[in-house]
């Protein structure tokens, strides 16, 4: 269940950024509270995009982060921040679908632990012995 979302573009290539507003617009109207990251990409392909504030980030006041895949930059901080969030936002949803899914995410579990017969029931299943 998607707990937050990354929004990955390659700041050499306008056409991996030019639909993020739309696809960010149709993500909210499903998931309204769930965090959501903006991330440059390639950085190190060209660093003077570092200097640049991408209106997507600011328009819809998103965490903005300057990565490079490549050689590493900002990624672990990126990860670890991701996963705070996540975590922080599993904790303290109020979001109505987020309560269903995690509904049918522990029926889910139960259905698979009813699946695995416990030792007892195995046992059951062995030949009767000889009296
Ligand atoms: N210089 C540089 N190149 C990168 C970086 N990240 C990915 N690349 C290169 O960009 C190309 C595409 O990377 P992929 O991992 O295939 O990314 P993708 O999102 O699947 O890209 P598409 O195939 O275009 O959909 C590869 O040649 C990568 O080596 C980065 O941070 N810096």
């Amino acid at each position: 269940m998607a707990r937050q979302s990354l929004w990955v573009f390659d700041v050499q290539r306008k056409v991996t950024y030019k639909n993020l507003s739309t696809w960010y617009t149709e993500l909210r109207e499903f998931r309204p509270e769930i965090p959501c990251i903006v991330v440059a990409n390639k950085i190190d392909a060209d660093v003077k995009m570092t200097q640049k504030s991408f209106n997507f980030a600011r328009k819809f006041s998103l965490p903005l982060y300057f990565v490079s895949a490549a050689d590493g930059t900002n990624v672990v901080k990126l990860f670890n921040d991701a996963i705070r969030l996540a975590v922080s936002y599993k904790h303290n949803s109020q979001d109505f679908m987020d309560e269903v899914l995690q509904e049918l995410e522990n029926f889910d579990l139960e259905q698979k632990e009813e699946d695995v017969p416990d030792q007892a029931q195995r046992g059951n299943t062995e030949s009767p012995s000889p009296s």
